[in-house]
């Protein structure tokens, strides 16, 4: 005779939405942008305790079973980078101990991208190591937004999707009618990006300045090359950190005969004195995205910030659907 078990077993689900295995957590770098990407999905952000121990040691527990969904992580590994980035790796290793059945690092902004390569002897590639770190932590995929060099999707083994905040930096400049643009890109690593960008703005004109570094931290530019008198010059760069690769770029455009600079980027690292730099009247707008939180105290008049939630929303939805993510860019 066959018995029945004893525990009370359900019935097995007929079929089961994505939505029901798909979990959204963030991390404590950037909290409104998270919640705005779930708002976007439609799901609540999931539970998680973060704190710190009395010795400055991170403490994370994920508050609800995660046994085989797919886990999306929010952390854009911006300042204080190793803090942000440690509490990443934790927030990977607990999913991954917790039976996820795949986590992905959603990382708006990778930091210590810029050591992508050994610019002299006896450096580190910290661009490598902070992939490393990831991978080995558990991650099985990666989402990031316009990494500082494309190269670094290479450094990874694992799925990457690399997408851009161009759509919407694109959107609001299209939304002013400026008219005689021409796109700048501030030094040679930008080049590829500000030319993708000049073709999305009707084919605008390119030009590129030659920047160069004596000291790190310190920006030199040389000359550009394009013409840029009487019109509207729009620098486009990954990202804006002491501000001395826009500004001395947009004081040499104007002394080149442009008639206004603008500067569009991605990302608002914006350490000091990049305040005080971007709001000497220099630049007509400076227009970034909130990939970094950017706090009241660090805003000015001319900035303008753009959210780059729905963007991610709707990119991990696709990746969860298994549909694909590169058509959002053509
Ligand atoms: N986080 C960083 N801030 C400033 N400079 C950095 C950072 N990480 C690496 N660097 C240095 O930047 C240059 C990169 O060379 P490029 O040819 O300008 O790309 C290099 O000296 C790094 O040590
Ligand atoms: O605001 P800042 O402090 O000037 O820093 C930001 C600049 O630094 C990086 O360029 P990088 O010097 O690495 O040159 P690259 O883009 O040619 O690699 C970045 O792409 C920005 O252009
Ligand atoms: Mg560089
Ligand atoms: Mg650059």
């Amino acid at each position: 005779m066959i018995r029945s078990a004893t525990l009370p077993l359900p019935l097995p689900e007929q079929s089961v939405s994505p939505h029901d295995r798909l979990r959204l957590f963030s991390g404590s770098a950037n909290v409104p942008l998270a919640q705005e990407v779930a708002r976007y999905l439609g799901i609540d952000l999931g539970p998680m305790v973060r704190k710190r121990f009395s010795d400055g040691e991170l403490y994370v527990q994920i508050q609800e079973s995660i046994r085989g969904c797919d886990v999306y992580l929010i952390q854009p590994t911006c300042c204080p980078v190793n803090d942000r980035l440690m509490e990443l790796l934790i927030m990977i290793d607990a999913c991954r101990r917790a039976s996820a059945r795949q986590v992905t690092a959603v990382i708006p902004y990778y930091g210590y991208a810029r050591a992508d390569r050994k610019t002299a002897g006896r450096e580190s590639i910290t661009a490598k190591l902070v992939a490393n770190l990831i991978t080995e932590a558990g991650a099985g995929r990666i989402l990031a937004m316009d990494l500082h060099s494309a190269q670094i999707q290479g450094y990874f083994d694992i799925p990457f999707d690399h997408v851009y905040g161009s759509p919407i930096l694109l959107d609001y400049l299209k939304s002013k009618q400026l008219t005689d643009i021409v796109v700048v890109s501030p030094d040679v690593g930008g080049v590829a990006r500000a030319r993708a960008f000049a073709k999305k703005l009707n084919d605008a004109p390119l030009a590129i300045i030659d920047k160069r570094r004596q000291a790190h931290n310190v920006a030199e530019v040389m000359n550009v090359i394009g013409d840029v008198r009487g019109k509207t010059a729009v620098l486009v760069d990954d990202m804006i950190d002491t501000a001395g690769t826009i500004c001395e770029g947009a004081k040499l455009l104007r002394r080149e005969g442009a008639r206004q600079v603008y500067a569009c980027a991605t990302h608002a690292v914006f350490s000091p004195p990049a305040i005080e730099r971007l709001s000497s009247g220099v630049l007509e707008e400076v227009i970034v995205t909130n990939t970094i939180p950017v706090p009241e105290e660090k805003r000015f008049p001319q900035l303008t910030v753009l959210s780059v939630a729905n963007l991610l929303g709707e990119t991990i939805w696709r990746i969860h659907e298994d549909s694909s993510v590169s058509s959002m860019f053509r």
